[in-house]
């Protein structure tokens, strides 16, 4: 049951508590109240999804975004890295979280990336073979919504049709589709094509998935976790606009302090309601929430805690470091094309008209506005550190085509433009959330830390240069007129570096606040079963637990830790 007001809730006592609707959050209190003997409390800090234009519409991401009451607005501490730029660092503040807000991307990493995980967490359960069936439950694949033949541009073999959340390839043609293919074949050496991207080998150029259904709507965590079906069971309770101020010790289990409560409020000056949990309280808060609630419980560094006035009640200081983002820069090309969707952020007539095919599931809008992605390495002598990748077949950037300007600068008054989205993919930097103040509704430090290592600026120039010998193929003659203005004047390794610089921001992936670590360690913040070290009763579910950022768009990898933290919880009280 959705309830606006938590008075309407009747009850203070749950098997289970969650903090946060997000990607892992959403999972959890689908799966865990799928036994009615079992009472879930969720708690999300944002509004809900219903109704949200900006969010059931594919295309319209960029207005879910600052400055709008489905983010948290939050922005990073100076950047020594971006030449001393801050910048926003978007949340998802609704029911779903960050899924209501993404832009859909529908990347599950290479299976080289879940055996790293297996065996940075010491624990074989994370391995690639033993995560595919918590991606066959996530995943739904669907027709796209123009139902175009699909022949050649996945591989059904690897996909489920019998899960929750869909996917879909892209539903309306871009101009570029055919430049982007014959690229690969006639440059099949740097760029080869892919059939699906999601096999577990993702290297190469491959058609786009998106968490999108077959209507030409938003397929988040709130649409299909939540839906209808689910967030009508009586003993799952979802209050909305609940803000957990933070967790509190409720007694000790055998020597470990226990965190089986919940301080909540429903506004800043609002009264603090505390809701409890008999088995366990969950965090899935995200890597920045789930970080700033767990030191503001007194769990974290204790010299950073005692010099806001906070009682270290665990001292870790592994709480809130090792952040890790991938960094984003977005080179823009002028083309010889009408069909961009640069119309459409010009011209509301043409929104108009838009929205009308949309409603019929048809048009450009039933797309998000990202087409196909490419992934690939660096030359293997370009670098000399240890090979930052999780092995020979993982890729150290991407590449993602837009069909228009696809920057957060503004939209110039004239052109029609392609962006190539450029991703480093394995930052060697890492980063910290700490807090400013002891006030939960104080925003803290976000330091990502970007470029702070040469490999990362070094990786991100490289992969410039490969977006630039894409559109050098000849398919591309008569479609790209020239670069715009800010790239074409990076034509040396100082100018590029100034661009990237100047540019450059994050591509919404952070992870890591939380890691997991073997269960003996003594770093790291959650075990590999995700129970926070030298806690009781208290349990870390969300892209906070990842130690290392994935090289891939992270909400399958949120998903598959949601999934998994379910069945882990469900084994432990035989529910
Ligand atoms: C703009 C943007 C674009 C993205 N694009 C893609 C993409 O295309 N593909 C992809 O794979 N990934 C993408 N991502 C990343 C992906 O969505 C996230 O990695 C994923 O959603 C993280 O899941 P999570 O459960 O850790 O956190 P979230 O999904 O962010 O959920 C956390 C939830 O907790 C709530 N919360 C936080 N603090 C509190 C509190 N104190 N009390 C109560 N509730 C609280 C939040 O409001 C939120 O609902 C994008 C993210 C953003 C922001």
């Amino acid at each position: 049951t959705l309830y606006e007001s938590f008075g309407d809730v009747g009850n203070t006592t749950f098997d289970f508590v969650i903090v946060g609707a997000g990607a892992a959050g959403s999972v959890l209190a689908n799966r865990l109240s799928a036994n009615p003997n079992i009472s879930v409390l969720l708690l999300e800090a944002g509004p809900s999804n219903a109704g949200v234009i900006q969010s059931i519409v594919p295309m319209f991401p960029s207005q879910l975004g600052t400055n709008t009451p489905w983010d948290w607005n939050y922005t990073t501490t100076t950047q020594p890295g971006f030449n001393g730029r801050s910048i926003n660092y978007p949340r998802g503040h609704m029911l779903g979280g960050s899924t209501s807000v993404n832009y859909m991307v529908y990347t599950r990493g290479s299976s080289e990336e879940w055996n790293r995980y297996a065996q940075l967490s010491g624990d074989a359960g994370w391995n690639w073979i033993n995560i595919q069936k918590y991606i066959l439950r996530n995943e739904k694949w669907t027709a796209p919504a123009d139902h175009h033949n699909t022949a050649g541009q996945f591989n059904p073999s690897v996909h489920s049709t019998t899960g929750i959340n869909s996917v879909s390839l892209a539903g309306y043609p871009h101009p570029f589709d055919p430049l982007i293919i014959a690229t690969t074949k006639e440059n099949p050496g740097q760029f080869p094509f892919n059939s699906d991207m999601n096999s577990g080998y993702h290297l190469g150029v491959g058609w786009l998935q998106s968490t999108i259904d077959t209507t030409g709507q938003r397929s988040s965590a709130a649409t299909s976790y939540l839906g209808p079906t689910f967030i009508s069971r009586p003993n799952l309770h979802v209050v909305v606009n609940s803000h957990a101020t933070r967790i509190i010790q409720t007694g000790v289990d055998q020597g470990k302090p226990a965190f089986r409560s919940v301080e909540l409020t429903q506004s800043q000056s609002g009264p603090r309601i505390v809701v409890n949990a008999t088995k366990e309280v969950i965090l899935s808060a995200g890597s920045i929430g789930t970080a700033q609630i767990l030191l503001l419980s007194g769990i974290g560094d204790q010299r950073d805690l005692s010099a806001l006035g906070i009682k270290t009640i665990i001292n870790n200081p592994s709480v809130g470091r090792n952040l890790s983002d991938h960094p984003q820069t977005s080179p823009v090309w002028y083309v010889n094309s009408t069909g961009t969707f640069d119309a459409l952020n010009r011209d509301p007539a043409v929104v108009a008209a838009d929205l009308a095919q949309w409603q019929n599931q048809t048009g450009p809008l039933v797309d998000s506005p990202l087409a196909h992605l490419v992934w690939s390495r660096l030359p293997p002598h370009s670098f000399t550190i240890a090979d930052p990748a999780a092995g020979p077949n993982t890729a150290h950037y991407e590449h993602l085509f837009s069909n228009g300007w696809a920057r957060l600068a503004p939209l110039p008054a004239a052109g029609n433009f392609m962006s190539i989205g450029t991703v480093v993919t394995v930052p060697t930097s890492r980063g910290a959330v700490t807090l400013k103040t002891a006030n939960p509704f104080d925003q803290p430090n976000i330091n990502p830390n970007f470029f702070a290592t040469d490999f990362d600026l070094s990786a991100m120039k490289q992969a410039i240069t490969a977006a630039r010998a894409f559109v050098k193929a000849k398919a591309w003659n008569g479609y790209i007129i020239r670069e715009f203005e800010d790239l074409a004047a990076a034509t040396t390794d100082a100018t590029l570096t100034t661009f990237i610089k100047n540019n450059a921001g994050t591509a919404f992936h952070p992870v890591g606040t939380a890691s997991m670590s073997p269960q003996n360690a003594i770093y790291g913040v959650v075990d590999p079963d995700l129970r926070v070290k030298g806690a009781s009763g208290l349990r870390i579910a969300d892209a906070s637990v990842l130690p290392i950022v994935p090289s891939a768009h992270t909400q399958v990898p949120v998903y598959v830790v949601g999934e998994r933290a379910s069945d882990l919880v469900k084994q432990l009280y035989s529910i």
